[in-house]
């Protein structure tokens, strides 16, 4: 294996590279059961000590090398650990203003037998490479709109904005890996699918859908199994969503079937989903996409989106195999599949963590059971991922509070589902997002989620925790100051126990600095740590490549 223990790169956009500070960090198990009265401001002087790291521009293109690992890394974990953000935030003097702006940085980290090579670099997106020669915004990202020289111009963007051509592919939301192999790099913009090599971290191609479904956006988190990859369309026009699927070694995704919307004037954002064994569950969240606000140069505290609570919330079960969802009894494989609609109390999440089928005493399919990071109907979330506010915090307890929330959804016919918090929210500091799980439970019953929750008082989601849905209880791992990424869950081959494993996740500290962390997935208990050679930028999802 080659390993280049050198720090090669440039500094991007004029960035200056900053020197970190040595110390170490401590490392508390904490209860996050503290009742919110007893909870104090955290001390200014601490507040002002923090460095910003995770909010901060990544400070050069690439790093590749081997790092120093303190513990030990299990033997069995070999492979690859991609994690996805948008690391760059600036564009010379200008500064984006929300987290989902800024331009693709992949961090890889790679274990080989105990051992461990990290490396960093950007996608080489449209976005990207324009921003870099022009050194101004070209295409619509999140929030932000490029500046027009003239009113001509400005016409000319908004038709191109209905062909898509002036919205982004900075893909800086997730990465996975398909079952035929390829690597792609992920947005919620179609055009943003990049297909990259999971070594060098190279981008490879534009991932071209072959089929004719156009359209401009799907979920951020398509479902990829060794088998297939699903995803949804939202339908703007005619508002509603195609369920489709892809075969590996294809591009071409076929569909199974589609959703009417029930309420509102658009689709409901869509930013994940989930399935269970016989069933693609479409959420329909009273927070829709806005055509009004897509035309807005200045950004709405909702962004793209409108709350509607009036439409209300529905979770819709489409059969895989037939790609119905009317209250009909169907035969396969002689089970009775029963699918459904349902009005749900009204709801806010980004992730789903996952679904199952709830069964009666003789194995008959009862219910769905669907899982999800919620914010209580709250979409206040959504502004408070702003970077100023992420950036200048002054120690008071602004976290909204978040649950897993748990919904009930009927398959006899019922009208309504229900939504409750699975486990009391006070066991993980009433902040819950950015999930995994074993991904050899998708879909089916299971016991363990891994998140990001809260110790408080906090402005976003500062500890990594073990949620055991069974028992109710979490288990919490905190590094005061530090932000830790979302915690993926990875199976030691040949585990039998859902937990068997390890917890990979990347923390950028209260000094500037940054480390992989490993923990154990059962205790939760650290087994290692891999000091960065500078502290890099919150990165928001991943995936693991086994060694082939
Ligand atoms: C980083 C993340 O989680 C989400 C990124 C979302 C993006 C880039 C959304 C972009 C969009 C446009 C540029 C216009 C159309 C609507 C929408 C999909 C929100
Ligand atoms: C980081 C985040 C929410 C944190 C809230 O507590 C959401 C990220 C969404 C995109 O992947
Ligand atoms: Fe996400």
């Amino acid at each position: 294996m080659a390993i280049s223990d050198d720090a090669r790169g440039l500094s991007i956009f004029g960035k200056p590279i900053v020197p970190t500070k040595k110390t170490k960090t401590t490392i508390v198990n904490v209860a996050t059961n503290m009742p919110k009265t007893t909870q104090y401001p955290v001390p200014k002087e601490v507040v002002d000590e923090r460095k910003l790291v995770a909010w901060t521009s990544v400070r050069q293109e690439r790093w590749e090398g081997e790092l120093v690992v303190e513990g030990e890394i299990p033997k069995w974990l070999n492979g690859t650990y991609l994690r996805n953000g948008p690391g760059l935030w600036h564009l010379g003097d200008y500064n984006f203003r929300h987290l989902f702006d800024g331009y693709a940085t992949v961090v890889r980290l790679h274990f080989d037998t105990g051992r461990l090579v990290m490396g960093h670099r950007q996608i080489e997106s449209e976005a990207y490479k324009a921003a870099k020669k022009n050194n101004k915004l070209c295409y619509r990202e999140f929030s932000e709109v490029p500046k027009h020289d003239n009113f001509l111009a400005y016409i000319g963007d908004l038709a191109n904005l209905f062909s898509g051509a002036s919205l982004t592919d900075n893909a800086n939301t997730g990465v996975v890996k398909l079952a035929d192999g390829r690597v792609v790099c992920l947005t919620e913009t179609i055009k943003g699918s990049i297909v990259i090599d999971p070594n060098t971290l190279d981008t490879l191609e534009k991932f071209e859908y072959t089929d004719s479904w156009g359209g401009l956006i799907h979920s951020a988190h398509p479902i990829v199994t060794d088998s297939e990859f699903l995803t949804l369309l939202p339908d703007l026009l005619n508002p509603g969503y195609r369920v489709v699927r892809m075969d590996p070694g294809t591009n071409e995704r076929k569909m199974i079937g589609r959703v009417d919307c029930r309420g509102g004037p658009s689709p409901g954002w869509v930013h994940s989903f989930p399935v269970t064994e016989h069933y693609v569950i479409v959420p329909e969240m009273p927070l829709r996409y806005c055509a009004q606000n897509l035309l807005k140069a200045e950004p709405t505290p909702l962004y793209k989106f409108r709350w509607h609570p009036e439409s209300k919330g529905f979770m819709h079960v489409m059969c895989k195999a037939s790609g119905k969802i009317n209250n009909i009894y169907q035969i396969k494989d002689l089970i009775v599949l029963k699918v459904a609609s349902v009005e749900v109390p009204l709801f806010v999440t980004f992730h789903f963590i996952n679904a199952y089928e709830e069964k009666d005493e003789e194995g008959r399919i009862t219910g769905v059971i669907a899982d999800c990071c919620e914010h209580y109907a709250d979409t206040t979330i959504l502004d408070n991922l702003r970077l100023q506010n992420l950036r200048s915090w002054g120690g008071e307890d602004v976290l909204p509070d978040a649950r897993v929330g748990r919904f009930r959804i009927p398959l006899d016919g019922s009208e309504k589902g229900e939504l409750f918090a699975a486990l009391n929210p006070v066991e993980h500091g009433r902040g819950m997002d950015m999930c995994s799980i074993n991904p050899n439970f998708l879909g089916k019953q299971y016991r363990y989620a891994y998140a990001c929750g809260a110790q408080r008082p906090c402005n976003f989601p500062n500890t990594l925790t073990k949620i055991d849905l069974v028992d109710g209880k979490a288990k919490n791992w905190y590094d005061e100051g530090a932000v830790p990424s979302e915690p993926y869950f990875v199976a030691r081959p040949g585990a039998t126990e859902e937990d068997d494993g390890v917890v990979i996740s990347m923390i950028s500290d209260k000094n500037g600095e940054g480390y992989a962390l490993i923990l154990d997935g059962t205790t939760f208990e650290e087994i290692a740590r891999a000091k960065f050679p500078y502290g890099l930028p919150y990165g928001l999802h991943g995936c693991w490549v086994p060694k082939s």
